[in-house]
């Protein structure tokens, strides 16, 4: 119900700043990160993701992007550590890209932007209840990116490509179990944080970004494969989903650390 309300609101207004007032709030998502300003923090913990690939449950189109969805009725698959209190439920992983290698990431570092990026979205299930009631709350999602940067084929990305096809209208999934997303992590943890929100409507300011430093490799045959899900449903006039990032918005004073 959560997910159609925010959805539903995106296809309603030709203008995300009309609608949603929180568009021109004071940590809206995503950013430009400014390296020489990032400050390091020594009390910065590592990143401690802990998933259980059972958990793994369903792939799907929702007419915005691909997503991986997870079972998250337990703490089988939980993030902790970084600049977390407690643990952060495993909730959802999606992608965003654009129309060409050149843009496609969501947030860009010293104004360079990546082909694509990875969101692994999890939500405080040490202090709330649900996602829905985590959605709404300051401290109450984390959400881990991954840079997605061109060059030889990603293996373990495959395993989501190849599914492409089957999921290819709007509104269409497929069952997909034993995965588990830390196969598409980089071989270093190191990360920016900072304090941000969705970048998709509703635009809530309750998501603590953790952005990974080191990029993963993927070709660009497999970043087409995304521009080939459609957003329209079966039956409706066919149209590709050719790019589906926020562009970055103003820092507003915010101070992004780095471990
Ligand atoms: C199940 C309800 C929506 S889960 C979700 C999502 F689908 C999404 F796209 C983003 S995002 O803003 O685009 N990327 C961080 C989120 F933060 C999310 F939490
Ligand atoms: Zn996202």
């Amino acid at each position: 119900y959560f997910y159609k309300i925010m959805w539903s609101a995106m296809s309603q207004s030709p203008h995300e700043n009309s609608v949603f007032p929180v568009a021109n709030g004071d940590r809206q998502s995503p950013i430009d990160i400014k390296t020489e300003e990032a400050k390091y923090d020594p009390a910065l913990l590592p990143i401690s993701p802990n998933y259980d690939p059972t958990s793994a449950k369903v792939i799907l189109n929702n007419g915005h992007s691909t997503c991986v969805e997870f079972d998250d009725t337990e703490n089988k698959s939980v993030l902790r550590g970084g600049p977390l209190s407690g643990s952060y439920r495993l909730r959802q992983i999606h992608f965003h890209w654009g129309a060409s290698d050149d843009i496609g990431s969501e947030h860009a570092v010293d104004g360079k932007k990546y082909a694509a990026e990875l969101h692994v979205v999890h939500w405080n299930s040490d202090k709330y209840s649900t996602f829905v009631e985590a959605a709404r709350q300051r401290d109450g999602l984390a959400v881990m990116a991954v840079f997605l940067k061109i060059g030889e084929c990603n293996s373990q990305l495959k395993k989501i490509t190849d599914r492409l096809d089957a999921i290819r209208a709007k509104g269409k999934q497929a069952l997909f179990t034993n995965f588990d997303p830390s196969c598409l992590l980089p071989h270093s943890l190191d990360y920016w944080t900072y304090l941000g929100s969705l970048t998709v409507p509703p635009l809530l300011e309750s998501v603590i970004w953790i952005i990974l430093r080191e990029p993963i490799t993927v070709s660009s045959e497999q970043i087409a494969k995304f521009r080939s899900l459609l957003c329209t449903a079966e039956g409706e006039a066919a149209c590709c989903m050719l790019r589906n990032y926020r562009p970055p918005q103003p820092l507003k004073g915010r101070e992004v650390r780095r471990n």
